[in-house]
């Protein structure tokens, strides 16, 4: 029903004396003769006054009635008319008073003058109280204001949860913000709020709040985190925002590596922890690189474990390794086939020197180009068993492609720009032709990343901790409230905490990392996983490892890929072979009580054998009917190639950001 609205009461001039209007200047003009007399007759008692007094009070009043017609018709609500007509009769009926008491009201030009002015008056007064009353019309449809409405009086029906968390948003300076919906997950609850329409609280001061709320709500430091709302199609809002409360503090808690050595598919995701609400980090290295960020301590170690034990459960990929710390971190990988226990190494190339990373790249640029020119898959390569993804996993690109990574003068080695260069094409490239990277670095910056366009090219970026809020903004760059948010995740509890970031839209949630284990623990577990490993991942397929073999030759002392003279020959790959720092075995701790079913994969091809100098052997098949890993994408869309499971069963209208595919693994 609609509500009566009340109007402002208008203007004298239209409204009073409404049925006698036309007397008006009648009235005023007898009134100012009437005035005239009244001045006569106190002069006439008073012979003593001065003329020109009399004359000048009367002036005065003159004046002031002119003024006064004036501003009574001041304001919005008069016409120009009435302004006008009101100061002409002022100004007129003055002057008319200051001629009478000088001579006399009765005297023949102040009658016939006094007449003239009321007809004039009078004749004028039709046409401008018509124009007033237009206006004031007008200003009724157009200006007049409601009156408050009574409804505002009744107390209306809060929940009272609603004003709990609006009391609270308020006490912390968000004063203005709705509650709207509440969700539990896994490590707690999240909030949904929306900004005020005034504008006057933004996304980023919500943010800049999270520290507040964490008193408030007395949480520790790190456990309440803003994210913007997602609308179901996907547009992020402007107005909406989930702030969590992560009760659990995953961020803090140890999540050892699920003893999980089942086959996997690297067209699929896989979890390398979980992220502040619970939810499983799910990876998808597909058609994408990936920059890893963290000062030393924070866990990029581990985390390339995770990845490389994740990968190496994948059938249909081939992981390259850059390690130039010596193979520090490639060796316990490749441990349980130097020491003959299997049959392959689940790397299968190690690059130690600029000189062999060097190689990789161009290797993996021919690999590209002999991919793109056969036109295999249309517009970009799927990976299979037959025609495996090439990851190359770079640990500390700054030392490969970093501003102080120069080599020996005059070793014959790689120049700096050469491989920056190179890194940076097949980055660009390897995407279409399922060549990814995976490149670690202590800082975002451009020295320690080689140049601007290579660090630009890696779209999905982790954080891992980082000495400065410079330091985080050279992670997620222009993105102020992740760089906060990774600043603070500094102290011993939160190593191998993670901010991560989607490449389309830069969305950035915070999570842990799945722990591989500190010294001998680790070292058991690596082993352990290479050794159940051995067999998924794919040998290269013929026709690329032929392109890659070539394109290495043409390089420094001729030898290739495969071959006696390639990567594993004792030149090349001696030092990876000597038993230094390395425990001596795990041969006890084989497949126990988990032992993971063996993978249906083709056996590898007896050419295998003969890269890898010999040492390089088939392994066994495994026996039919093996159960495949259960982990699979539902959907993807295009270009968004890694994304994060959806807690089931969500009601909100407006999601949180989560994607567009589920992953069924546990
Ligand atoms: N996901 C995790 N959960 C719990 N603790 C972790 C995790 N990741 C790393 N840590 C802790 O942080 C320490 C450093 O980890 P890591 O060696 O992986 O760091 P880093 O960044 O590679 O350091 P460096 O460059 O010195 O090798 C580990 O010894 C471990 O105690």
């Amino acid at each position: 029903m609609a509500r009566s609205r009340k109007v402002q009461p208008l203007t004298w001039l239209g409204r009073p004396w409404r049925d006698r209007a036309w007397l008006h200047p009648l009235y005023g003009t007898a009134t100012v003769y009437v005035a005239g007399s009244t001045i006569e007759a106190v002069v006439s008692a008073h012979p003593d006054w001065p003329v020109w007094a009399v004359g000048a009070a009367t002036g005065l009043v003159g004046a002031a009635t002119t003024a006064a017609g004036v501003l009574a018709a001041a304001g919005d609500r008069f016409t120009g008319w009435a302004r006008g007509y009101l100061g002409a009769a002022g100004l007129a009926g003055g002057t008319w008073l200051t001629y009478a008491a000088v001579t006399s009201p009765y005297e023949p030009k102040a009658v016939v003058s006094a007449l003239v002015g009321a007809a004039l008056f009078t004749g004028a007064y039709p046409a401008v109280r018509h124009a007033q009353l237009e206006h004031e019309a007008h200003y009724r449809a157009v200006r007049a204001r409601p009156a408050p409405p009574v409804a505002a009086a009744v107390p209306q029906f809060r929940n009272p949860e609603a004003a709990r968390w609006e009391g609270l948003l308020a006490s912390v300076g968000l004063a203005g913000c709705t509650y709207r919906d509440r969700e539990e997950n896994r490590a707690g609850f999240a909030i949904l709020i929306s900004l005020p329409t005034t504008g006057k609280v933004t996304y980023r001061q919500v943010v800049g709040k999270c520290d507040a709320l964490e008193i408030a709500t007395k949480m520790p430091e790190g456990t309440v985190h803003a994210e913007r709302a997602v609308s179901p199609d996907g547009r992020t809002l402007a107005s909406e925002v989930w702030i969590h409360f992560d009760v659990e503090d995953i961020l803090t808690k140890t999540l050892p590596m699920p003893d999980d050595h089942t086959p996997l598919s690297i067209n699929a995701a896989f979890p390398v922890g979980l992220f502040a609400d619970g939810e499983p980090i799910l990876l998808k290295l597909r058609e994408i690189a990936m920059l890893i960020v963290g000062v030393r301590g924070r866990g990029k170690t581990n985390l390339l474990n995770v990845i490389i034990h994740q990968l190496s459960r994948c059938t249909d990929v081939v992981i390259w390794m850059i390690d130039l710390k010596g193979g520090r971190a490639a060796k316990p990988w490749l441990k349980p086939w130097l020491d003959g226990k299997v049959k392959r190494p689940v790397l299968d190339w190690v690059a130690t020197t600029r000189t062999e990373a060097h190689r990789m790249l161009v290797g993996g640029h021919a690999l590209i180009e002999q991919r793109a020119n056969a036109g295999y898959g249309g517009s970009k390569v799927e990976p299979t068993r037959q025609r495996p993804a090439v990851i190359v996993i770079c640990d500390e690109i700054a030392a490969l492609v970093g501003q102080h990574a120069r080599g020996q003068k005059g070793d014959g080695g790689p120049k700096l720009y050469d491989l920056i260069a190179q890194l940076t094409l097949d980055i660009q490239l390897g995407r279409s032709e399922a060549v990814d990277f995976v490149l670690a670095t202590q800082r975002g910056t451009v020295t320690m990343t080689g140049s601007g366009d290579l660090k630009s090219q890696c779209e999905l970026r982790a954080g891992l901790g980082v000495t400065s809020p410079q330091d985080a903004q050279s992670v997620f760059t222009g993105n102020a409230p992740a760089a906060k948010l990774l600043a603070k995740l500094k102290d011993k509890a939160t190593r191998g905490a993670v901010l991560i970031q989607d490449g389309d839209g830069g969305r950035i949630s915070p999570g842990k990392l799945h722990f591989y284990g500190d010294g001998d623990a680790m070292l058991a577990n690596v082993h352990r996983a290479a050794t159940l490993h051995a067999n998924y991942p794919a040998p290269l397929d013929e026709a690329g490892a032929r392109a890659v073999d070539a394109a290495v030759r043409k390089l420094y002392d001729g030898s290739g890929y495969s071959g006696d003279d390639g990567r594993w020959s004792a030149a090349r790959a001696e030092h990876l072979y000597a038993d230094d720092g390395l425990p001596p075995e795990f041969s006890d701790d084989e497949p126990a009580a988990s032992t993971p079913a063996q993978p249906a994969v083709a056996e590898p091809t007896a050419r295998a054998s003969s890269r890898g100098g010999g040492s390089c052997r088939p392994g066994r098949s495994a026996p039919r009917g093996a159960r495949r890993g259960s982990s699979r994408c539902t959907t993807t869309n295009g270009r968004r190639l890694w994304s994060i499971s959806r807690s089931p069963g969500s009601r909100s209208r407006t999601r949180r950001h989560r994607p567009m595919w589920t992953a069924t693994r546990p």
